[in-house]
């Protein structure tokens, strides 16, 4: 047993998204969002279940920061309700909408906590959703907008910020596969979307470069699923890169560090990509501060002339979480490193890392010591990363409060933090207690 340090000012942290922790979606003069849609149209949502609660965090913020302070957090990463901001997603402002990230903000700066903001977490305006959404190619404007007002708004205190959170899941699980919202079913718009996205992103980046924020770095939050071949044969290697560069971070960081999709993406897929698509590249190659890195788990990738993309996923009988997914923390230093051998950005964060389990309460504590092994293990492989050269500047568990976990609603428990949805409470769970320990020393025994 060696004990295994982490570079000095590593940025600790937990993550955590508007719609599934706020409540309080339409308080304040508030905009419907194409998720408070999607979660009250039946049938979308197991359960029934809404983010109209959720973990009440829109009135129980303070309490929920005095908590991030007594595990001795040192970042919190949440992201801005648009529709608070802008209830018609453009023109009005709604102040109050402000005045709750211009309180939450100053109270995680008092708890000498340094926030990292998500301008978007899929909880889009709905008016703009009946306007076509990210399939309109206006939603570029409509995005620099509402980022640039929240760069004057808060700039002065928030250095850190990220564009989109995993555009790939917007762009397919809501426009192609239609389990999230606006729930569409259409190839076509979702290749749209996916462009459009990095489109709007980037010219929130130029807008946060006139913003001259002190300090600022601003970047963008990518999904990502270690595939690995199903056997050696060039097959399962050609489909196994084929589902790398479509359903992870190469999709995005190609158009935005060489102005252009991936190869496997324009080779079997150009069919779907926007025509002329490529006449917006040279404003899509923006240069970022950092790469936000989600990651869960891996798959094996096994060639087959029946799917689109030329392969399916394959499980290796390995443990799995209570979504189904693989544990598989090789594949986490798999990416990491892979993201920094292909595109070498400035710095990387992991963004999101975590499992869901099934937590219980036992005499007022919950001893969630799957879920500790699983951090355990991702650790180890962030620190193996850092060993070998990736620019990891920082780690957010994902989540701080368990919370409404979208097409699964409240089903699926992420928290190191546990919520007892009938009466509020919070209880830090033994992997936060252990969290705690790992942050104070900012080392791992293994
Ligand atoms: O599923 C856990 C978390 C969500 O609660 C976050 O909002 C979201 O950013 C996020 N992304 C992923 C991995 C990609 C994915 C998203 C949705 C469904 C399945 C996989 C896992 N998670």
């Amino acid at each position: 047993m060696s004990t295994k340090y982490f570079p000095k000012d590593f940025l600790w942290g937990a993550a955590t998204a508007s719609y599934q922790i706020e409540g309080s979606p339409l308080a304040d003069g508030a905009g419907s969002s194409i998720w408070h849609r999607f979660s009250h149209t039946p049938g979308n949502i197991l359960n029934g279940d809404t983010g109209d609660v959720a973990a009440d965090h829109y009135r129980r913020y303070k309490e929920d920061i005095a908590l991030m302070k007594e595990m001795g957090l040192k970042g919190y990463r949440f992201s801005i309700a648009w529709p608070r901001i802008y209830p018609y997603g453009k023109g009005k402002i709604n102040v109050k909408g402000m005045d709750f990230y211009d309180r939450l903000v100053d109270e995680l700066l008092e708890a000498g906590i340094t926030p990292f903001i998500t301008l978007y977490h899929w909880d889009l305006p709905a008016t703009l959703q009946d306007l076509g959404g990210w399939a309109n190619r206006d939603i570029a404007c409509w995005f620099a907008d509402y980022a640039d007002y929240m760069f004057q708004r808060l700039g002065d205190r928030v250095e850190n910020w990220s564009t989109l959170n995993e555009p790939w899941v917007v762009a397919f699980v809501g426009h192609l596969f239609g389990e999230h919202a606006p729930g569409m079913k259409d190839i076509y718009s979702a290749f749209l979307v996916t462009h459009n996205q990095l489109r709007a992103h980037s010219k929130a980046v130029r807008a946060f470069r006139e913003a001259n924020i002190a300090n600022g770095k601003i970047g963008i939050t990518l999904s990502n699923t270690s595939h690995d071949p199903a056997t050696d044969s060039m097959e399962d290697k050609i489909a196994a890169k084929v589902a790398h560069e479509w359903n992870n971070y190469p999709l995005f960081l190609h158009p935005i560090y060489y102005g252009d999709y991936p190869d496997t993406v324009k080779e079997f897929l150009k069919e779907y990509l926007p025509k002329n698509y490529y006449k917006d590249m040279e404003e899509i190659k923006e240069e970022i501060d950092f790469v936000g890195i989600n990651y869960y788990s891996g798959d094996l990738v096994k060639f087959d002339p029946d799917s689109p993309l030329g392969g399916k996923s394959v499980k290796r009988g390995l443990p799995k979480t209570e979504m189904g997914w693989e544990i598989y923390p090789e594949g986490f230093y798999k990416i990491l490193k892979g993201l920094q051998d292909e595109y070498n950005p400035k710095e990387v964060y992991v963004t999101e890392n975590g499992a869901a389990f099934d937590d219980k309460v036992e005499n007022g504590e919950v001893h969630d010591h799957k879920r500790i092994d699983y951090l355990k293990k991702h650790f180890e492989m962030a620190h193996k990363a850092i060993e070998d050269g990736v620019k990891l500047k920082g780690y957010f568990v994902w989540s701080l409060l368990d919370n409404f976990e979208w097409a699964f609603g409240y089903s699926k428990r992420f928290g190191i933090v546990y919520v007892d949805y009938n009466t509020q409470k919070r209880i830090i769970k033994d992997s936060g207690k252990w969290y705690s320990q790992i942050i104070k020393n900012n080392s791992l025994d293994f």
